[in-house]
């Protein structure tokens, strides 16, 4: 798919922004108050706490951790780095989401626009100055339109759950790792080891992440020239890359503008993770305020592959 994107115009830019050193107490300070529980009463991303969602939320890990190889990813960069398919709004597409309900997720079973919308009003709310953030959020999570048959119907494997490098070894802080051992990259010494075919410093945007949401997304908005600061598109790329932005694993790959960028990213993750609720978003009502950001940044247009 490919977003055509006129010269979107934010206010100011993130490189002017006072990044704080401690985002932890950022994001509390904003007023977002962390809850405690997800809402089947399990703390968040508890991947092995028992209830409705577990067993198919690790069978989907299985299968993700199985066939996410260098190869597919290759393969999957090429083909839907065409971005020839659809030509649709920002907002149309948000909608498609609708009939998207992601599989890997422990903490939400509800339509994918909700999420989409929970992150980004959460953001709103501390920041309000901060649209390409607002913007940033609403956007995040588009590319599971994957998942649609018009977009080529991937299975959820290739679209959804945390994301990892291929190219070199799968850390041991990846969610349900050891999954991996079926994985043939697992036993191949081109891969295997810690730098794999990467080196130290080589920056994230030279690594192959594994293929979904994310990447897709990240392919779309640069691809069309966006002019989202480059924390936006560090965020879309990497928002689901837990072993690094929680675990902090993989740091030997990173280059200094990673370095900066990872501390959006942290910040954001928190509105992403824990803004997952069974509160619904009065969608009409907040819709308006959406459209004018998206007009004001003159983001206008996709076109999906
Ligand atoms: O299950 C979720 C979901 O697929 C999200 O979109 C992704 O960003 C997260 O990393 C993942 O844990
Ligand atoms: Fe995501
Ligand atoms: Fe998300």
């Amino acid at each position: 798919m490919t977003i055509l994107i006129d010269q979107p115009h934010f206010g100011v830019e993130v490189q002017e922004k006072k990044v704080p050193i401690d985002e932890k107490e950022l994001s509390l300070d904003g007023g977002f108050l962390v809850p405690q529980t997800n809402s089947f009463g399990h703390t968040f991303r508890d991947y092995d706490a028992e209830g409705e969602r577990q067993e198919g939320v690790e069978n989907f890990y299985r299968i993700n951790h199985i066939n996410q190889t260098y190869d597919f990813v290759k393969k999957m960069r090429e083909e839907y780095g065409k971005l020839n398919r659809v030509e649709m709004s920002i907002w149309e597409c948000c909608e498609l989401l609708n009939d998207v309900v992601d599989e890997s997720d422990p903490d939400l079973d509800e339509p994918q626009i909700e999420h989409l919308l929970q992150t980004a009003e959460a953001i709103r709310k501390d920041y309000p100055d901060e649209d390409w953030l607002h913007l940033t959020g609403l956007i995040h999570d588009l590319g599971k339109v994957l998942n649609l048959p018009s977009f080529g119907g991937l299975p959820q494997w290739a679209v959804v759950g945390d994301t990892f490098p291929v190219g070199c070894a799968f850390d041991e802080s990846i969610v349900h790792h050891k999954y991996f051992k079926e994985n043939p990259d697992y036993s191949n010494p081109a891969f295997n080891t810690e730098y794999g075919v990467y080196s130290e410093g080589c920056g994230l945007d030279n690594v192959m992440m594994s293929w979904g949401h994310d990447d897709y997304m990240y392919l779309v908005a640069k691809e069309n020239k966006t002019t989202l600061p480059s924390a936006a598109l560090f965020i879309i790329r990497y928002h689901s890359f837990y072993a690094l932005h929680k675990s902090e694993a993989y740091k030997h790959l990173m280059n200094e503008e990673d370095v900066e960028n990872l501390k959006w990213l942290e910040t954001f993750s928190k509105y992403d993770l824990y803004s997952k609720s069974k509160v619904r978003i009065d969608v009409e009502k907040v819709k308006p305020y959406y459209l004018s950001l998206i007009e004001k940044v003159n983001v206008n247009k996709f076109l999906f592959n």
